[in-house]
């Protein structure tokens, strides 16, 4: 029996194009006080892929991840040099709000962090009271958020339990739903695996993997093994003594891994170092 062949250009046809933002880092430096932690940061992350940062500790990952959503301004003491494009226009201009852009990029962080004694449908939907968003069918977005972020049926029959109840791994997957509920452009993850077990770390894998079309996803992550598995664009950042991070390499995933053009890019992910 012959297999008919599948017709490539019908397949691409077929596939709807990736939803998200297109976000981009141009000549981000930034600054705590008087000390430069990283120096001219361009990086393009773009719809229908997960971007992955690497580097070894304190060269500036989660900094510049930081200022992908004006999280970084928070710190009294922290200011930033250059531009953050979200489809085109400047997150730190005029034409956007703040509150906007917080909405339209969403942040999950090493811990999760829901609300313990809320239940676990209103953690979902506590975003939209914080964005000010009003939603027609609060329940059908609970529902939607949760199954996107693969929660749903471990949840389903105890959506008004405390969300304290919940494993870690379940907690991080909620905090990716109540994200995903304000209908983000972009999602950061700063290492969202870092605090659970390999099974939950998988779980958190596929959700990545399961959303990378629906939402432009930047994760930064110490796991070589990881941003492997979810990433197609990657870049490495490494500060040098005394001075601040830069990304020394960036390109496909499986070009940085199987053929670094840095040599310090091969140290780093053959784990010689870092
Ligand atoms: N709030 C802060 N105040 C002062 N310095 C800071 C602050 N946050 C980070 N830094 C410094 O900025 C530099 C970059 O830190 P950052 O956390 O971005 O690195 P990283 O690559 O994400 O590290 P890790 O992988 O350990 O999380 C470090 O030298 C760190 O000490």
């Amino acid at each position: 029996m012959t297999v008919p062949e599948v017709d490539q250009s019908v397949a691409a046809e077929a596939a709807p194009a990736p939803v998200g933002g297109v976000l981009e880092g141009v000549q981000v430096s930034c600054w705590f006080g008087a000390r430069k932690v990283l120096e001219g940061v361009d990086i393009k992350m773009d719809a229908g892929v997960v971007t992955a940062l690497i580097g070894p500790s304190g060269c500036g990952k989660s900094t510049f991840l930081r200022t992908l959503n004006r999280m970084h301004e928070l710190v009294p003491i922290a200011t930033l040099a250059g531009s953050v494009l979200l489809d085109g226009h400047d997150i730190y201009g005029a034409g956007l709000r703040l509150t906007e852009v917080r909405r339209r990029i969403g942040m999950v962080f090493q811990k999760p962090n829901p609300f313990p004694a809320m239940t676990i449908a209103d953690n979902v939907a506590a975003g939209l009271r914080l964005t000010g968003r009003k939603v027609r069918d609060r329940d059908d977005l609970v529902e939607t958020s949760l199954r996107r972020a693969g929660l749903w049926n471990e949840v389903r029959n105890r959506l008004g339990a405390p969300a304290g109840g919940l494993s870690g791994g379940q907690q991080q997957r909620l905090c990716i739903a109540r994200s995903l509920a304000v209908s983000p452009d972009v999602l950061l993850m700063d290492e969202p695996c870092s605090a659970l077990d390999p099974t939950s770390t998988r779980r958190i894998e596929e959700t990545i993997l399961e959303l990378k079309d629906q939402v432009t996803i930047v994760i930064v992550t110490h796991n070589m093994q990881q941003a492997q598995r979810v990433s197609q664009h990657c870049a490495f950042f490494l500060a040098a003594e005394d001075e601040p991070g830069r990304v020394i390499e960036q390109g496909p995933t499986e070009q940085i891994f199987s053929d670094p053009h840095d040599p310090r890019t091969a140290d780093y992910v053959n784990g010689r170092f870092g």
